[in-house]
């Protein structure tokens, strides 16, 4: 079954075309990443789904539920943690949980809000004010809040922005597990590394378009597996060689340059070249190629 079914959605803010007809299938069970960088249109296309914002154009269904004309049922289908912490400050955790429980029409749901409290180390404030937590433990409640009605799928928007390092294993054990259990997850996050670790298909968008759509192993394996990394404080890359640039960026004694190696042997071509080209290496290494490697170039270059 599809979790998430996305046709066509077009969102213009004013002038500014913030989604251009995004169209996404999502697949029960999927633990599915949203990339893109700044103002790409991620959190708008979330709170589309969320039923938050209405679409100009297009729809959305969540497990066959349309997000606008039968919004209560996909509503009951979807936990979305949103960006921004917003919370009423008079109420304790368990309260917050409670409520969100009571607005999903599950008024004897303590079972489970106490599971996930213990699941994301919340036990002990669970009879703290909101207003008393720290931003961290605010945005455990975040969580919490949106698996409190057991959604089928959960959309997490930027969950582990600005939070340590112990909250975000804690959350990543939590969520892994939701998934194992046949859980659908959708995350947009700006750490790639994570979305590399996490997720199994991703979703790159650029300008409110889709530029790339793949599983993350088919991704890697197109940037060609290693990249050659020259630091040069004199010279520069030869007309020859500048289909091999992937990426290129100043650095504080000359220039950066990233070069697709496709075999090992290839690099010392490149270094004889780049030599009798007058380039001066000033430092050089040999890289995996990675998930942010791919981005930057799809970013950049528009395509692989
Ligand atoms: N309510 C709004 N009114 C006007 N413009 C908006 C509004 N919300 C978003 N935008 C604009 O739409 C574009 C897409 O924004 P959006 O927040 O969806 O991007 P994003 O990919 O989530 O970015 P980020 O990674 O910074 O969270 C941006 O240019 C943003 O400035």
């Amino acid at each position: 079954m599809t979790a998430i079914q996305i046709s066509n959605v077009q969102k213009r803010y004013k002038s500014l075309q913030a989604l251009g007809g995004v169209s996404l299938s999502i697949e029960e069970g999927e633990f599915f990443g949203l990339l893109g960088p700044n103002g790409a249109g991620k959190t708008t296309l979330i709170s589309i789904i969320a039923g938050l914002n209405r679409a100009d154009a297009g729809t959305v269904q969540i497990h066959g539920h349309d997000v606008v004309s039968d919004f209560r049922a996909a509503r009951r289908k979807l936990g979305v943690v949103p960006q921004e912490l917003v919370f009423d400050p008079f109420f304790t955790v368990r309260e917050t949980l409670r409520l969100q429980s009571g607005y999903f029409g599950l008024p004897n749901n303590d079972k489970w809000i106490d599971e996930v409290m213990e699941n994301l180390d919340l036990t002990n404030k669970a009879d703290t004010n909101m207003r008393a937590l720290s931003g961290g433990m605010k945005r455990r409640v975040l969580v919490a809040q949106a698996l409190v009605h057991k959604p089928p799928v959960i959309v997490l928007d930027e969950p582990t922005a600005g939070v340590d390092v112990e909250l975000r294993q804690t959350l990543w054990k939590f969520i892994s597990r939701l998934n194992r259990e046949g859980h659908t997850i959708v995350l947009t996050t700006h750490y790639l590394e994570e979305a590399q670790a996490m997720c199994k298909r991703v979703a790159m968008l650029k300008a409110g378009q889709v530029v790339a759509l793949d599983t993350m192993s088919s991704l890697i394996r197109k940037v060609a597996g290693s990249q050659l990394i020259v630091h040069l404080k004199a010279g520069d890359i030869p007309d020859d060689l500048r289909h091999l640039v992937l990426h290129a960026e100043p650095v504080d004694s000359g220039k950066k340059y990233s070069l697709k190696v496709n075999e090992y042997s290839e690099v010392e071509q490149i270094l004889a070249r780049l030599r009798a080209n007058g380039a001066v290496i000033d430092e050089m290494q040999l890289q995996q190629a990675d998930l942010e490697d791919i981005f930057l170039q799809i970013m950049e270059k528009g395509a692989l």
